[in-house]
């Protein structure tokens, strides 16, 4: 049998369930309610963490769906002030380094839903009331609608639909596809910007520093961006930046920012 229990807790090809997963989604809820954004105090964290684990717990973890977390959504709604959003694509710390500088700007991890969720790993298996703590699916390897997946699509379709004003996305300049269509920023979020809501969607394209100052705002995938935003009635600008300026915010004699409107 307990050969059968080893096959059964090691069957998927990604990392299992973080450690003490449900402590640290009701400590980050209220660390997150009381001091990141006390506006939110009265939110019910126990309620919440009942809710995160009623999404997942003795479900296949192939088969979840946006409807299981429609509960914990319900809870975790948070108004962003327009023009307050920024979005990113394989560009995770430096949009972090941002916010941290700007407190008054929200990516996804500065939401309360986000919070609570950054870099952790979580599934189940019909059949048990247990986390699976030795192994949970890999997206790729495994299976696309995982807990973990479908949370951030979810996640990230939703953060996309109540956006307004002008949105900010951070791009990678150093990469060949700095806009990448597949990535959730271009196959989620930005089809779900709306257009009587949404004015303008700036980019950031930061590139290496010390790098040649390609003019990473010319690109083909940047003027793929363009399109698309152009044809959701979006108004598209580029921006790019070494990362250090962008960071502080200082004027920077070779980029302050080196921009080029598009
Ligand atoms: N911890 C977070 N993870 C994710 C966020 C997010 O906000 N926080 N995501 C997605 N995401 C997960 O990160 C990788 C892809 O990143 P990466 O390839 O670097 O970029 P993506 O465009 O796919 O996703 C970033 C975009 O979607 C939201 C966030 O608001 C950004 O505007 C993939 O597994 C996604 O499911």
């Amino acid at each position: 049998v307990g050969v059968l229990m080893w096959l059964h807790l090691y069957k998927w090809n990604g990392q299992g369930t973080t450690e003490h997963f449900a402590d640290i989604i009701l400590g980050r809820c209220s660390n997150y309610t009381r001091i990141v954004q006390p506006a939110l105090r009265n939110v019910d964290c126990q309620k919440i963490q009942e809710a995160f684990k009623d999404a997942f717990i003795s479900k296949n973890p192939c088969n979840i769906t946006e409807e299981d977390y429609r509960p914990l959504m319900k809870l975790t709604t948070q108004t962003i002030p327009c023009s307050k959003t920024i979005l990113w694509s394989k560009t995770k710390e430096m949009a972090h380094q941002y916010t941290r500088v700007h407190r008054d700007m929200f990516t996804l991890e500065d939401t309360l839903l986000g919070y609570m969720a950054d870099g952790l790993m979580w599934c189940g298996d019909s059949g048990t009331s247990e986390m699976n703590y030795r192994s949970c699916p890999h997206w790729k390897k495994d299976c696309p609608n995982n807990p973990v997946s479908v949370f951030w699509k979810m996640a990230s379709h939703r953060f996309a639909d109540a956006a307004c004003g002008v949105v900010y996305v951070i791009l990678n300049g150093s990469l060949s596809n700095t806009f990448d269509e597949n990535s959730t920023f271009g196959s989620v979020e930005i089809i779900n910007l709306h257009p009587e809501k949404v004015q303008a969607l700036h980019a950031w394209v930061i590139h290496d520093v010390g790098g040649v100052p390609s003019d990473s705002c010319m690109t083909s995938s940047i003027n793929k961006l363009k399109s698309i935003t152009s044809q959701r009635k979006i108004a598209f600008r580029c921006q790019h930046y070494r990362p250090a300026p962008f960071i502080k915010d200082v004027t920077n004699p070779e980029c302050s920012p080196c921009s080029s409107m598009i």
